[in-house]
């Protein structure tokens, strides 16, 4: 008999669990504080059942704890970088930022990704699998095991696309933000897509208080099309609609990411055609440096040109950062140390 994904189930669904193997409902309650609030490592911790339970749960389910293969930190700011292994030997990477408002990690959401944007380094080798719910907790989990503190903010901008794995990306929100467990704000979550267009409106219908940040990176479509392959599929006019539509729902600003990338899209013309795309859209637009990936041709844009092209867009009225590059010492763009990690494995 296949196990149960036991980390994977909400609290609902381990009520149902409880009741299904003969067990009373309120044994949810316990078990989910262990395992999503005390954060237990198995079931030999959960001090409060029956040792017969405890062996029952041991015999029937599967308990997700993934291992921590390397540890890297920033001298510079204290950013921490995770590689970690998952139960079938595969490995993700997630990163601790330390900010003033308190700690946040980014997480990764699948193993790989299939989406093909040209200058990310975590769909070179393609989609190998999404993640569980239980997996993608569990990276929030063994850092604050590590670190012994809180975590208070949680973006899913690791390797993959949360919408490409949309179950487990809702369900994971919703458990990560439940009173009975980690109890996560959901102000303090945000979700980023490459735009998958019906599932980002699925979303705003979800009833949610999430951010959301769409991966727009180009000022139109023909720009967009030749970094992400994915508006190909879904035109760039369709993905800032759909972003009107989850501001229409949840009354929540959107995050526009833009990686500047040198000679491509960080000219004065792709600021003002950018602005005429989302201007009216209660939005921030957060500016990233392209990272160079050593598989890929692309360079970062000058300082200077991403200074003007900041201003460009502030003078006229749109509300824009810049990213702080953290960890810079520990460098490497996101998924440049999952796929340092593979190819030394395959040379051994
Ligand atoms: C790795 S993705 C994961 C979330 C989701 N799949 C998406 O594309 O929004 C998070 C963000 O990193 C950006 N990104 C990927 N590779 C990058 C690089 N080399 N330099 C700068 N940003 C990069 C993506 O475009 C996206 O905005
Ligand atoms: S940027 Fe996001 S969607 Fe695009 S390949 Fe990377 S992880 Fe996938």
């Amino acid at each position: 008999m296949e196990k149960t994904d036991i980390k994977s189930l909400d609290y609902d669904e381990l009520k149902d669990f409880f009741v299904s193997i003969g067990e009373k409902p309120f044994r949810a309650k316990q078990v989910y504080q262990w395992i999503h609030e005390k954060q237990a490592d198995g079931f030999e911790e959960m001090t409060n059942l029956s040792k017969n339970l405890r062996e029952k749960l041991a015999e029937t389910c599967e308990y997700t704890c993934l291992e921590n293969v390397q540890t890297l930190v920033s001298e510079l700011d204290g950013t921490r970088k995770y590689l970690f292994r998952l139960s079938d030997g595969y490995v993700v990477e997630s990163v601790l930022m330390r900010y003033q408002h308190g700690n946040s990690v980014c997480i990764s959401t699948q193993v790989g990704c299939r989406m093909g944007c040209r200058f990310c380094a975590s769909t070179i080798g393609g989609k190998t699998r999404d993640l569980t719910a239980g997996e993608m907790l569990d990276q929030i989990y063994r850092i604050q095991k590590d670190i012994g503190e809180r975590v208070s903010n949680l973006v899913m901008m690791g390797t993959g696309e949360p919408l490409d794995n949309y179950d487990n990306a809702v369900k994971f929100i919703r458990m990560l933000s439940d009173e009975h467990g980690l109890n996560i704000s959901q102000r303090n979550i945000t979700l980023s897509t490459c735009g998958i267009v019906p599932r980002m409106r699925q979303l705003a219908d979800e009833g949610f208080q999430i951010t959301l940040a769409l991966s727009l990176h180009a000022p139109n479509q023909e720009k967009r099309k030749a970094l992400l392959p994915i508006a190909g599929k879904y035109e760039i006019h369709e993905a800032v609609d759909a972003c009107r539509y989850y501001y229409e729902k949840t009354g929540r600003r959107i995050t526009f990411e833009y990686s500047l990338v040198g000679g491509q899209n960080d000219s004065k013309e792709d600021a003002k055609q950018l602005y005429e795309l989302i201007h009216g859209i209660n939005c921030h637009v957060n500016l990233i440096p392209v990272n160079p990936v050593k598989e890929r041709s692309y360079v970062q844009s000058e300082r200077k040109v991403i200074v003007e092209f900041k201003n460009k867009l502030e003078n006229c009225g749109i509300n824009v950062t810049i990213r702080r590059e953290m960890g810079r010492d520990i460098g490497g763009a996101c998924g440049q140390l999952r796929k340092s990690y593979m190819d030394k494995e395959k040379k051994e």
